[in-house]
């Protein structure tokens, strides 16, 4: 998918909310557990009762990885069904020599080969430029290169202060100046974590083009307000999503329509903070 189809659904969506699929065999209500592939089906009713109000899904790669065979092939399942019109993301974080991420590109985008065709892979940036460069050897595909994450554990690298060519700079900074030498706002986007919003607006000097997705509104407490205020750009450039405060809104039978209500609620607060741009 262009960036300019992903602008267009989330014009025609008013949303630019990404819906996590971090499906747990462990977190899927019982009543579900008798079903013949009951992660599919969980991942199956969340897509339904979710997809007028998402414009991308982002199945987390371990929690199916974790399950074996039977993981992948949910997940499998699980791509077909997600509607042709919204994005996907494998959330995979990978990243290794070149001649591996080649494989690991092969996994997520080549049809092929795996049998998976997503639009996206988030990778990690530590190896440096052979180590993305394959995924980004993809026509119409995305990398999304971790910048700044949400968790705890980003003050023990990311915020480093470093000097380059003689400037002060931290090493998110860095990874957000250097990576745009491999690729384009139409092929690259980065990971900032909603938990760090008071430095989108510092990350959008940077970064004014590129699409950002934003994970930790929700469970991990950010703030949908502050994240829209600092970080959307002209063409909205923010992919937000949530997981757990969606999927796992109820336990019980009823968890398809929590999630309906949770995925609409966040979507009309989109709405309020996309009528700035159109
Ligand atoms: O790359 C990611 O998606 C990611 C990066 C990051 O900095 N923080 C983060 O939480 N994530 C992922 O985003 C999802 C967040 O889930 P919830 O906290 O349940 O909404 C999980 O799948 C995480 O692995």
């Amino acid at each position: 998918m262009t960036k300019q189809a992903l602008f267009e659904q989330i014009l025609l969506k008013k949303s630019y909310l990404c819906v996590g699929l971090d499906t747990d065999i462990k977190k899927i209500p019982p009543h579900l557990l008798q079903a013949k592939d009951p992660v599919f089906e969980f991942n199956r009713q969340i897509i339904d009762a979710t997809a007028p109000y998402a414009v991308a899904y982002k199945p987390n790669i371990a929690f199916y990885e974790a399950m074996g065979v039977k993981g992948w092939e949910s997940l499998q399942k699980t791509m077909k069904y997600i509607p042709k019109e919204c994005f996907t993301i494998a959330d995979a974080k990978r990243g290794d020599i070149g001649n591996t991420s080649e494989l690991y590109a092969r996994t997520f985008f080549d049809k092929n080969s795996s049998g998976f065709d997503f639009d996206a892979v988030t990778v990690a940036p530590y190896m440096g430029r052979d180590s993305v460069q394959p995924f980004l050897a993809f026509e119409n595909k995305w990398v999304i290169l971790l910048a700044l994450t949400s968790n705890v554990g980003s003050n023990d690298f990311q915020h480093l202060k470093i000097e380059v060519e003689g400037e002060p700079k931290k090493l998110y900074q860095q990874v957000l100046t250097k990576s745009q030498e491999w690729g384009s706002s139409e092929s690259l986007m980065y990971v900032v974590g909603a938990t760090q919003a008071d430095k989108l607006a510092e990350i959008r000097e940077i970064v004014p083009d590129h699409f950002l997705l934003v994970p930790g509104v929700g469970a991990q407490g950010g703030s949908l307000e502050e994240v829209s205020r600092y970080g959307m750009n002209k063409k909205c450039g923010l992919l937000v999503n949530s997981s757990r405060a969606i999927i796992y809104a109820s336990s019980g039978e009823d968890f398809a329509e929590r999630a309906e209500e949770e995925a609409k609620k966040v979507q009309q607060e989109m709405e309020k903070y996309l009528s700035a741009i159109v």
